[in-house]
């Protein structure tokens, strides 16, 4: 099929590979209201097009922590990527490194982070949960400091996982789940020849390394469930702070006292999110939440934000919002599972045109010139 937008490869994806996975993707918590809303409320945001601004040579590398990105993108944690593709996280952090921008890997990646860093050392990024088991979460700190991670991203918006109905509909879980998901693959024989059968193994590598088991994807809602802490708040955390030296990002924030109390916590960055709508269904969407948290910390953290980017424009209106930096979530989940590493290199130096061409005709030339009188304001951004 032709790809000539990033949202080409969701229906790439969809082709490609069985349908549980698919919706594990695509979908939301609940009746998908949020999720729905943090793509439109961002695309909805106009911006002011302007005339004969002589912008000749655009630049599109930033700079957070002292790390050079040569977008102002990241590839966002992504739970389970190595059944999108053959040793998912492998392929991610391949193409963020030929793209010279950081990737995150989640806790709940199939290669664990030993395998993605013998690969790829460049930039390597790693997103913790919040768990029960603290053994847990100090032995995979550990490792990642090991490893060479230079940046923790804290994910704070867990405690407890969403509703996700697709989910029980798809395979995913619900009755029957394992043989649903079985007769799924058979129709998708390019996905089972290359992740199921070369893509093994199959398991949540950082979870069996610390578990001394395998913990597959059979056992992964039940894990998740299992170990998530509601209970938790910031003064528990303390230990994390002290533990980890270099910049650490809190991610899932979407209220100004929240993003206060990140700060005085000692977070170096914040990630406005709601999970790409996975998780609070009826939650504010990030584009509306950004400028009010944007105003509530100043410069006292760099500001990132993610859900419902889909474009280079959108990009562009999340940094004239507020944030200093865009996280990707299934932008890059789509495009790895339709096409792998090209795929997502692909998807990237699409956004990165649709960025030039947004920036041209806004009228700046660098990431940094880009504030929110770019835009013709509306409500959100007021
Ligand atoms: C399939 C999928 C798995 C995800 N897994 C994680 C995860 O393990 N850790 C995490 O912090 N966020 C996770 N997220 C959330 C993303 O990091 C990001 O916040 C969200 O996808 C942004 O919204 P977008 O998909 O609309 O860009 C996941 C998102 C998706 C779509």
């Amino acid at each position: 099929m032709i790809i000539s937008s990033a949202l080409d490869y969701r229906e790439a994806a969809r082709r490609k590979i069985p349908p549980f996975l698919f919706h594990y993707i695509d979908g939301g918590a609940g009746s998908e209201m949020t999720l729905r809303a943090n793509i439109s409320d961002l695309a909805a945001i106009p911006v002011r097009q302007r005339a004969l601004r002589g912008a000749a040579e655009i630049r599109l590398s930033t700079q957070w922590f002292g790390q050079q990105s040569a977008l102002p993108l990241i590839l966002g944690p992504v739970g389970l990527a190595g059944m999108f593709a053959r040793r998912g996280e492998v392929q991610l952090a391949r193409a963020a490194t030929a793209s010279k921008i950081p990737f995150v890997q989640s806790t709940v990646s199939v290669c664990s982070i030993d395998e993605v860093a013998a690969t790829c050392p460049h930039s390597l990024w790693f997103q913790l949960y919040v768990l029960k088991d603290r053994g847990f979460m100090r032995d995979v700190l550990e490792r990642a400091r090991g490893a060479g991670v230079t940046t923790l991203v804290f994910t704070v918006d867990l405690p407890t996982p969403g509703p996700r109905y697709r989910d029980a509909h798809s395979g995913m879980s619900g009755p029957y789940a394992s043989l649903r998901r079985l007769f799924q693959a058979l129709t998708r024989p390019g996905w089972a020849y290359d992740v199921g059968v070369m893509g093994r193994p199959h398991d949540l590598g950082n979870i069996s390394a610390y578990m001394g088991r395998r913990i597959g994807l059979e056992d992964y809602i039940g894990w998740l469930t299992a170990n998530m802490d509601p209970a938790i708040s910031w003064p528990d955390l303390e230990w994390i702070r002290d533990f980890w030296k270099g910049p650490m990002i809190v991610k899932g924030i979407l209220d100004p006292e929240d993003a206060r109390d990140a700060l005085r916590f000692g977070a170096d960055g914040i990630v406005v999110s709601n999970h790409g709508g996975r998780q609070l269904d009826g939650a504010i969407s990030t584009a509306r939440a950004l400028p009010e948290i944007a105003r509530a910390v100043g410069d006292g953290v760099v500001l990132f934000a993610d859900s419902g980017v889909r474009s280079g424009l959108d990009v562009l209106r999340m940094l004239a919002l507020g944030a200093k930096g865009v996280l990707l979530g299934r932008a890059a989940a789509y495009a790895l599972a339709a096409r792998g590493r090209p795929g997502v290199e692909n998807m990237l130096s699409i956004l990165a045109n649709e960025m030039r061409v947004s920036m041209t005709l806004t009228g700046v030339a660098s990431i940094g010139e880009i504030d929110e009188s770019i835009l013709a304001l509306t409500d959100i951004g007021k």
